[in-house]
């Protein structure tokens, strides 16, 4: 079953498009890759899947429903999550209050989430101000599922760790459709997150330049050779 289906997407920060007709579909339980080159419109594309691009036209429908209209609070509402490039967590709060100011937040659900973040657990009175860029970008993850999400968009979110903590990283997102989230990733790192997904876009110019199953899109001589390049192989 589809999850996400967007046909003709465009839209913008001006006048100005920067996506110019996007077509994409997300099943239900799969994780999908966005690549591209620099500036190819895939946080742009994340934005205004979540609704926080200030125009855009077309449709999206999630969980079948058409959520064009919608704000992003009513997206998140019908349970899209999105975790923004730069992790958002409260630096001045502790783990557990972090968790514990996300509306709808309950003992039971935090008790859940420390189960799934066993690192989390230990550390839940320290400031998240002294947590490592992985720790942080677990808490803002954690922070992102506790209204149990159906889909989780991720905007790069490799970007800010160290080079040795990335795998941790792919190997934690990999874990998310086993608790009933399906994922799209916007990412540099595209080998490494195709390696972790079922299907994989790839924008240029605000278009989808090639998609397709994670692996053929590894193994496509083209792809590599004008999108994966060595940024991708060398991580
Ligand atoms: N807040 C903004 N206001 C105006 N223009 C923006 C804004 N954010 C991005 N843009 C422009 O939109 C275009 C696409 O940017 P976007 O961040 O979506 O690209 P990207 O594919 O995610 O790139 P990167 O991989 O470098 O992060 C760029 O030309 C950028 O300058």
């Amino acid at each position: 079953m589809s999850i996400l289906t967007i046909r003709g997407l465009r839209g913008g920060y001006s006048e100005v498009d920067i996506l110019n007709g996007i077509d994409l579909d997300l099943d239900d339980g799969e994780i999908l890759t966005v690549a591209g080159t620099n500036g190819a419109g895939k946080s742009t594309l994340a934005k205004a899947i979540v609704g926080l691009l200030p125009r855009s036209s077309g449709t999206i429908s999630f969980m079948g429903k058409d959520i064009m209209p919608l704000s992003a609070e009513a997206r998140m509402g019908l349970g899209m999550g999105y975790v923004p490039q730069v992790a958002n967590v409260f630096a001045n709060l502790s783990i557990l209050e972090n968790l514990q100011v996300v509306a709808g937040s309950s003992r039971q659900r935090i008790d859940e989430l420390f189960e799934t973040f066993p690192l989390l657990a230990e550390r839940r009175r320290m400031r998240a101000g002294s947590l490592s860029g992985g720790e942080r970008q677990q808490l803002a993850f954690a922070r992102a599922l506790v209204p149990k999400p159906r889909l989780m968009l991720l905007d790069e979110p490799t970007a800010a760790l160290s080079p040795n903590k990335v795998a941790d990283s792919f190997a934690l997102i990999r874990r998310l459709p086993s608790l009933g989230v399906s994922v799209l990733i916007v990412e540099q790192r595209a080998r490494q997150s195709l390696a972790i997904s079922n299907r994989g876009c790839i924008l240029d110019s605000g278009l989808v330049a090639l998609e397709g199953d994670a692996k053929t899109l590894l193994a496509d001589e083209k792809a590599a050779e004008l999108y994966l390049g060595n940024i991708g192989a060398s991580h």
